[in-house]
């Protein structure tokens, strides 16, 4: 029995050893052809360096042995035409963790994959690259650019070598380095709609990374019209936040000025949604827009690069790692899409709609209940709202600790000036109420006996002054993308639906940015308003005393003054004082008999305006009357009338100004009413407000006014938007 069981065991072990040396040996034999197939393959590329070592190619500015070996690694493939023998085995161990990740059948599906990438630049590149390493065996890439010198801080294969030659070409010579099996359709030609089918001729997925507005747009239109698969790559110049890239479909894009752009576009179009996208909610730092370079413009008058319509003339800065991120996701989603394994619900910040849509709500409703009445529209929309909670409030509270609010609401700041992106901050829902009941008297007015600043303190006041200050920043960033000569799209712009509508008001009227009106002020000024620095003293004076920042500009007090003294004015009515600066410069517009009476409602304001008058040694000239002017207006007699009216108060009121005015200017008399155009709204007929609605009926009623003459005048300077109704008395 014992010698039975030990001969079965040995039969057994006999077995097993021969099935492990069976295995082994086939072990050893597969290494041994991975290994030889290997070493044909380091041979093979060995000997085509010494093929081109050999050619002594002329290279005379190249020196560096590095720099030698690059340009032999890359001319390899070329050499290598008649493609060596790389067999499934070595293809499978270099996809070796893709199918860990995909397993078999998502692979067979990745490899059978067509991909075409149009626009081969710092995304295009990336994209394409990341999709030929993990398997995409068929790809077509289409561009007519070149590799520039400037293009190698963000290209995902463009080196020195490749300046000068078709960015397709360089991306092949790569892809084909990369993977011996791929097949690469390079095509140096521009993606047109009129012949859009023939470059996307099979595409299972095609990727688009144009930096062209029309032409993204144009080839968008037509996937979707064609059922083809086709994947979006937003704006990534300018920007250097990687934590702010997502993506999703581009109806949930949010502020994203392309996005934003391209989404409007489409709708248009009728293509509401079912286009994926990658793009940023990060809204840039300062960034300047480099100046056309000079080989631009020795190709030919720089409006003839409209070949393509609206090709670039002014240069983003880029961040070269963003560019390659959005490549990056774009291949991980075709990749996934491709396996059938799809990214399951891949935007956080979608959720976010929801949020931004109730807050919205919110605003509008207590904007309602300020205005006394129904609002169809705030002049800030669902975008806005997330620009201004998560971009300029990083979505916290202005009040300290500056913690996340729970409900976070948005509330108007300063209750004398419009809503706006600027003047709108966020609050705790309770901190909101405290804000609106203080500052609010229950008809809607503005309070007067208190201030934000007094009501929440310096510190506050400090933080709101300075997301204020960003969000001009942002605005004029905007508005410097969109302007025809700052255009990253260049050419001529059609693109002011990009803006918020804040700021989509201002470019529909006028095509200059906030910073170049503020230049050109500034420009004029220093050859015609020497320093004043008894003004630059009352400007810093109700700066200090926390007065808003709406008095006239420089430019339109001079031109106030200048306006006293061509009429020869004697006796000026002001109605509106702050902090007194416009009726200094209309004070001192008056001869030395001659007198200003100016009505202020706010007390405080009327102290600040008394200091300011007094520094400017006018007291004896500028009376400065305190209440509520419609009361102040009747007391005053016709009898002793006026020369000139400057009214500049609160808007709702401007008929009632004006008819007082009339009463009391004389014949031949002038009238001048401030801010009359208000970026254009009041001509905006979905668009209302109570100072526009103030604006509307003034006009109404100047229509058939036979007293008057009148026409308003655009002011905009450094404000970036208004104008005076400028009207005489007959
Ligand atoms: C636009 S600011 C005037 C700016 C000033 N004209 C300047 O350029 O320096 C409007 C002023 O009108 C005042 N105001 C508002 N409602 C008023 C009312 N009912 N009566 C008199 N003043 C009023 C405000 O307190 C504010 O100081």
């Amino acid at each position: 029995m014992t010698l039975n069981l030990s001969h079965r065991t040995q039969l057994v072990a006999t077995a097993v050893a021969a099935s492990l040396a069976t295995a082994g040996l086939v072990h050893a034999y597969n290494t041994h052809i991975r290994r030889t197939r290997r070493k044909e393959l380091d041979d093979e590329v060995r000997r085509s360096i010494s093929a081109l070592d050999s050619m002594q190619i002329d290279r005379e500015d190249v020196e560096s042995q590095a720099f030698r070996s690059q340009l032999n690694l890359q001319s390899t493939s070329r050499a290598n035409g008649s493609s060596l023998d790389y067999d499934e085995d070595l293809i499978r161990e270099q996809l070796a963790r893709n199918y860990a990740f995909f397993g078999d059948e998502g692979m067979a599906k990745i490899r059978k994959g067509r991909v075409v990438v149009v626009g081969c630049g710092g995304v295009g590149s990336w994209a394409a690259v990341m999709l030929v390493r993990s398997g995409i065996s068929n790809i077509r890439l289409v561009d007519f650019d070149y590799v520039t010198l400037s293009s190698l801080n963000r290209h995902a294969t463009a080196t020195l070598v490749d300046v000068g030659t078709p960015k397709v070409k360089c991306i092949e010579k790569t892809l084909k380095q990369i993977a011996k099996w791929v097949e690469v359709d390079s095509r140096i030609e521009i993606w047109r709609k009129e012949e859009g089918g023939r470059l996307l001729e099979d595409a299972d997925w095609v990727i688009d990374a144009i930096d062209n507005i029309q032409t993204k747009v144009d080839l968008l239109k037509y996937c979707y019209d064609n059922k083809i698969k086709v994947f979006s790559s937003m704006g990534s110049g300018a920007k250097c936040d990687p934590t702010r890239i997502q993506i999703s479909d581009i109806s949930h894009t949010v502020y994203d000025p392309l996005a934003r752009s391209v989404r409007r576009r489409l709708r248009l179009l009728g293509v509401d949604s079912g286009i994926p996208v990658v793009y940023s909610t990060e809204v840039p730092g300062d960034v300047k827009l480099l100046p056309l370079p000079e080989e631009e413009f020795q190709k030919g008058p720089v409006k003839e690069l409209g070949v393509f319509d609206d090709f670039r003339v002014r240069i983003l800065p880029v961040l070269g790692p963003l560019p390659s991120i959005f490549g990056l996701n774009i291949a991980t989603y075709v990749l996934c899409e491709l396996a059938e394994k799809p990214i399951g619900n891949p935007l956080p910040i979608k959720n976010r709609k929801k949020l931004y849509e109730r807050m919205y709500r919110d605003l509008l409703k207590r904007e309602c209940k300020i205005a006394g009445h129904q609002i169809n529209k705030l002049p800030i929309d669902e975008d806005d709202v997330a620009l201004i909670f998560e971009d300029l409030h990083r979505g916290r509270s202005v009040v300290p600790p500056y913690d996340i609010p729970s409900r976070p609401t948005l509330v108007r700041w300063d209750p004398t000036r419009p809503l706006s992106i600027e003047n709108c901050v966020v609050f705790e829902l309770n901190d909101a109420d405290k804000h609106v009941n203080a500052l609010w008297n229950p008809d809607g007015s503005a309070s007067t006996t208190t201030t934000p600043a007094e009501l929440w303190g310096p510190e506050i006041r400090e933080v709101v002054d300075r997301r204020a200050a960003e969000a001009r920043r942002v605005r004029d960033w905007v508005m410097r993308l969109i302007h025809p000569r700052g255009s990253v799209f260049g050419g001529i712009c059609m693109i002011y639906k990009l803006l918020p509508k804040t700021m989509a008001g201002r470019q529909t009227y006028f095509h200059t940015s906030l910073e170049e009106w503020t230049r050109s002020d500034e420009y004029h000024n220093s050859f015609l308003i020497p320093k004043d620095d008894i003004l630059d003293a009352v400007v810093k004076n109700n700066h200090e005393q926390g007065l808003p920042d709406i008095a006239v500009t420089v430019a339109q007090g001079k031109f106030l003054n200048l306006l006293v003294k061509t009429t020869g004015a004697k006796r000026v009515l002001e109605i509106g004082t702050l902090g007194g600066y416009s009726t200094i410069w209309i004070g001192r517009g008056v001869p030395s008999d001659g007198s200003v009476t100016t009505l202020e409602l706010n007390p405080q304001h009327a102290k600040v305006a008394t200091d300011n008058i007094k520094l400017a040694g006018l007291a004896d000239k500028i009376s400065v009357v305190v209440g509520p002017a419609v009361e102040s207006l009747a007391k005053l007699d016709a009898k002793e009338p006026f020369d000139f009216v400057f009214i500049d108060a609160d808007k709702p009121s401007n008929l009632i100004y004006f008819t007082e005015a009339k009463r009391l200017v004389r014949p031949g008399g002038v009238i001048i009413v401030d801010n009359v155009v208000r970026y254009g709204r009041v001509a905006d007929p979905e668009y209302s407000d109570n100072n526009v609605e103030g604006v509307r009926r003034l006009l109404h009623a100047l229509k058939d006014d036979q007293d008057v003459e009148a026409t308003t005048i655009g002011t905009v300077s450094e404000k970036g938007y208004d104008g005076f109704i400028y009207a005489i008395r007959k």
